[in-house]
């Protein structure tokens, strides 16, 4: 009997973390490549900011893609930053999104990620989520990704570490990455694609 081939992927994304981290996580289940696309990301629901963004790389690639948005949502807030952390967090910097929580006693977060499939430029895009709660601390650990050092996941069971502090294989099974994953990896392996 044949062995099953892996899938062959396009991961449409200019972050490099990202896709590192994808890789990591799916192994050699799939064939990932890996189009370094910038794309202009709408304002609206993180859904719809996904939704048009998978659509926009398919039309582009003409082709099937998936692509990846990652939300930092802060209860206090309302959810907000949400799909616009990348532009707090460039202008603010770690400490300053510590500092929009100072009126608070909430510090709670949630890491948000959603994968967006699209067969091709004619399809809809389907949407798969992963969620992990924690809170928002002083930075500690390693500054090469993100927010990574000043989110500090209540996962798992008594965890003290940030992201950023904890090994890269401990994040990689409690991450809002890991979990759209795995839910985009079921998807897959369904439909057989
Ligand atoms: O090309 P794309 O895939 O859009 O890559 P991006 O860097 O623009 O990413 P987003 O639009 O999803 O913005 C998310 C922001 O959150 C950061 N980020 C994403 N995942 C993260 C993680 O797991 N830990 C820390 N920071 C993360 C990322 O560097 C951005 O500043
Ligand atoms: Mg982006």
């Amino acid at each position: 009997m044949a062995t099953k081939k892996p899938h062959k992927l396009v991961f449409v994304t200019g972050n490099s973390n990202k896709l590192k981290e994808v890789q990591t996580i799916l192994g050699s289940t799939v064939n990932l490549i890996n189009h370094k696309l910038d794309l202009a990301e709408i304002q609206g629901t993180t859904q719809e900011i996904s939704v048009d963004k998978c659509r926009k790389a398919s039309i582009t690639l003409n082709g099937p893609v998936i692509t990846e948005d990652t939300c930092l949502c802060f209860n206090a807030l309302k959810g907000l930053p949400g799909p616009y952390i990348k532009w707090f967090l460039d202008k603010l910097g770690h400490d300053g999104l510590n500092k929009l929580l100072a009126g608070f006693e909430d510090k709670s977060a949630y890491a948000l990620c959603t994968f967006a499939y699209s067969s091709g430029p004619d399809s809809e895009p389907i949407l798969f989520e992963g969620r992990t709660d924690g809170k928002i601390v002083t930075a500690r650990g390693p500054k090469d990704f993100g927010w990574d050092p000043i989110f500090q996941p209540y996962e798992p069971d008594g965890n003290d570490q940030t992201y950023a502090e904890m090994l890269k294989s401990t994040k990689n099974a409690i991450s809002h990455r890991y979990k759209a994953l795995k839910k985009l990896k079921e998807f897959l392996d369904s439909q057989n694609i």
